[in-house]
């Protein structure tokens, strides 16, 4: 029987490559003519926006070399989402440490294995080890523990996880509730898990990978307590992988989306580590159980390594939205719905105004964030070279900027994923489209490494501070100096007298400025409302207005978010055709977001009726003007059909040959009958086991 199935789905989609489509253009011939009336070249602006022609290729090698394997083949890749917890935690193993062989082997540059990671999107237990452990060790460590760590680190001979959040608290790190307290007759720290809320929970890899974790826990010598400080501890014995004595260490089950990481949870019964185990870059403890605290300026240290974290999720958030927006985009270009007559042409659903509104401002907005993803990681990098040679001056910047930025830039991904998802219809509805997943694995990010509320306040808390000293008259530097001109925005009105005057980056700029400032200065005044001139951080007054400041959070992020894809799309080199159509679509990513929160302009009279029906004529012009390049501009993302591993995102748009092979060559379909037929169905159905049955009763 699986034999007779196997051939004739064969057969089904070697039929499939015969039918032509009633009624319909081939898909294929629809992708073509589309790339064919675009205004650029999709080829050299994906140099411009990845990097380089060397860095294409090196992705198209990698991809090769992926191919060529068991593991990342591409069948292998296609078949994931029909695997379970348990394979796809094998999975995500088997790949990585794959890859770790062939690093250590010099076969790849650390970056090619990084690039590698996420071409094959199948994330492991072994991420965070990368990403978090491997890192606090490097800028917490003191060097004779990074020379000791280190080494073990990245030959694989320990895995580590990143052990803060726990059961009763996440957001509020100060609250943490693990102590580890210092034992001076033995020149060790007591870790203990003192409350079912004090359980580690969530950290990604402790579940069932990781011997070791950086473990955050409150310091406490003789009964004072110092806070929050990083120590390298082992949980599972090197040989048996079994949790040492006094670890209780497991996996915290099924979650919306990621499943194949192994996220666990820890709770300690009074395990002893070396004295040594806490990381001394920064803060101190002598044998004796002296405490020397960081300094003034690093008193936040213990927090760098969640900063690294948004830095990146910053810049990872543009390019999986250009992930969803690729495969909406192409394959709403060869979807067709819909004429006036039965059998007569339809209409391409990108063609609809409705998707045009939806799709093409989340492509600015992919754009914008490529943009601002390069913008953060410059100024981390940045950041790396001050912080190395001692200065940390820029540190507070730093964060309010990449606080406010994590939150919008994965709400925007996120949301984006989710809208491009239900763009595509019953298809994107179907794993097979690929935006499931993406979607399910993306979300996380809103919350993780600083829930977007949260981050957005403290975004929020800058501002407040900045206008308060442009209040007292101090000097306001960094993203929010525009604040020092706040006295003057505020008489300003919107210059608009045409529609096109929308298109002018001038007066877009000005019109997201004003609304930041506005909404900074009102902030302000709220905070000032009971505290008799003096704000204060975690009373009624913040705590009563957390919607209104994370929206005045959010305002700014989007005016810095919008400058710096305005500036860059300058600045970049570019072909004249390529530079006029972004710079249509840095238009409509401010035109996009001004739409989306427009009642704000009419707050103090900056905008009037008459602008803003003008706003909404330039937009629908724009999306108009757009739509020729829809496909090219998605194109240029460069991201290669493998890494989509999407029916519907495929390059050729031959969507629905792709769905029928996929779909008939499942487990479910591996037999006609189904696997629920002799146990369940046949006793029901099969006129013959029916008459048994009766005949026995
Ligand atoms: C792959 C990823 C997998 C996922 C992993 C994870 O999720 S791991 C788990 C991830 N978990 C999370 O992400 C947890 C999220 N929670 C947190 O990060 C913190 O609890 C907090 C930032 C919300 C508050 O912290 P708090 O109560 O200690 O602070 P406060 O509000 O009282 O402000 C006091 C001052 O500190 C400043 N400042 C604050 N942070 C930083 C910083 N990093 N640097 C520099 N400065 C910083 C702030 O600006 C303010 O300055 P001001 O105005 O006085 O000049
Ligand atoms: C997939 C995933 C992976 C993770 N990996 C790790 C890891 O490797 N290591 C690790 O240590 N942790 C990890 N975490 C934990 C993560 O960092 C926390 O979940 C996150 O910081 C949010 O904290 P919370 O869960 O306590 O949410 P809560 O703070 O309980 O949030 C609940 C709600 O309250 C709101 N809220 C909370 N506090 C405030 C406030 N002060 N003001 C206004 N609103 C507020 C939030 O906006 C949210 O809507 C992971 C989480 C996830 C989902």
């Amino acid at each position: 029987m699986v034999r007779e199935h196997c051939d004739r789905t064969t057969a089904l989609v070697n039929e499939s490559s015969q039918l032509v489509l009633a009624g319909h253009v081939e898909p294929q011939d629809d992708l073509r003519a589309e790339r064919k009336r675009a205004s650029f070249s999709s080829q050299e602006l994906a140099v411009v926006l990845n990097g380089g022609t060397e860095v294409l290729q090196r992705r198209s090698r990698l991809i090769s070399q992926l191919q060529s394997t068991s593991w990342g083949s591409q069948a292998a890749v296609s078949q994931r989402c029909f695997h379970s917890r348990e394979q796809l935690h094998v999975e995500g193993l088997v790949a990585q440490t794959e890859i770790w062989k062939l690093m250590q082997s010099g076969a790849l540059s650390q970056q090619d294995a990084k690039d590698m990671e996420t071409l094959l999107t199948l994330p492991g237990g072994l991420t965070l080890h990368q990403y978090m452990f491997i890192p606090t060790i490097e800028t917490q460590g003191d060097e004779e523990q990074q020379a000791y760590w280190l080494p073990k680190a990245r030959a694989l001979e320990i895995t580590g996880a990143y052990a803060q959040t726990e059961m009763g608290h996440g957001t509020f790190v100060r609250g943490l509730e693990t102590t580890a307290t210092y034992d001076r007759a033995s020149e060790e720290f007591i870790i203990h898990s003192p409350a079912l809320s004090s359980i580690k929970w969530w950290p990604g890899g402790l579940g069932k990978t990781a011997t070791h974790c950086i473990m955050l826990a409150r310091l406490i010598i003789n009964s004072k307590d110092h806070g929050l400080h990083p120590f390298v501890m082992q949980i599972r014995d090197l040989h048996t992988h079994l949790p040492l004595a006094g670890v209780r260490v497991g996996d915290i089950g099924p979650k919306f989306g990621y499943n194949g990481v192994d996220n666990g949870y820890l709770m300690l019964d009074r395990v002893r580590i070396p004295r040594r185990a806490m990381l001394m870059r920064h803060a101190r403890v002598t044998p004796d159980g002296h405490y020397f605290p960081p300094s003034a300026e690093n008193a936040k240290a213990t927090y760098g390594t969640m900063v690294a974290i948004r830095a990146l999720l910053v810049d990872e958030a543009g390019w999986v939205l250009a992930r969803a927006t690729t495969i909406a985009v192409r394959y709403t270009a060869i979807r067709r719905q819909t004429s006036e007559r039965v059998g007569d042409k339809e209409l391409q659903v990108l063609d609809y105004q409705n998707l045009a509104a939806t799709l093409l401002p989340l492509v600015a907005s992919a754009y914008a964030l490529i943009f601002m993803g390069k913008a953060s990681s410059d100024m981390y990098k940045r950041f790396e070279q001050d912080r190395d040679a001692g200065n940390l001056a820029s540190l507070p910047e730093l964060h309010v900027l990449l606080a406010g930025m994590k939150a919008l830039s994965t709400w925007t991904a996120a949301d984006g994923i989710e809208a491009c998802r239900r763009g595509c219809g019953g298809h994107g509805y179907s794993a097979l489209s690929g935006l499931p997943d993406l979607y399910a694995s993306y979300v996380q990010n809103v919350t993780l490494e600083g829930d977007n509320n949260v981050m957005s306040l403290q975004t929020a808390r800058h501002l407040v501070k900045s206008q308060e000293a442009v209040a007292k008259g101090r000097r306001v530097e960094g993203s929010a100096a525009y604040l020092q001109r706040a006295e003057q925005e505020l008489h300003r009105k919107c210059s608009v007298q045409a529609p096109q005057d929308w298109q002018t980056a001038e007066v877009l700029d000005a019109a997201l400025r004003h609304r930041a400032t506005y909404l900074a200065a009102e902030g302000h005044k709220l905070l000032l409302r009971h505290g008799g001139g003096k704000i204060n951080f975690a009373g009624p007054d913040w705590n009563g207005n957390t919607v209104q400041l994370i929206h005045m959070a959010q305002a700014h992020s989007q005016l810095v978010l919008h400058t710096t894809f305005a500036q860059s799309v300058h600045q970049a080199d570019l072909e004249p055709a390529a530079r006029a159509a972004l710079i249509k679509l840095v238009a409509l990513h401010g035109m996009s977001l001004l739409l989306r929160d427009l009642q704000d302009l009419f707050m103090d009279g900056y905008l009037q009726a008459f602008q803003a029906q003008m706003l909404v004529q330039r937009r629908n012009e724009l999306l108009l003007e757009l739509r020729p390049d829809a496909v090219a501009l998605v194109d240029s993302f460069g991201i290669a059909d493998y890494q989509l591993n999407s029916c519907l995102g495929r390059s050729d748009g031959d969507v629905y040959r792709a769905l029928l092979e996929a779909a008939s060559g499942q487990q479910l379909n591996k037999t006609e009958e189904g696997p629920a037929w002799n146990a369940v169905l046949k006793p029901w159905l099969d006129p013959a086991s029916r008459q048994q049955a009766r005949s026995k009763l």
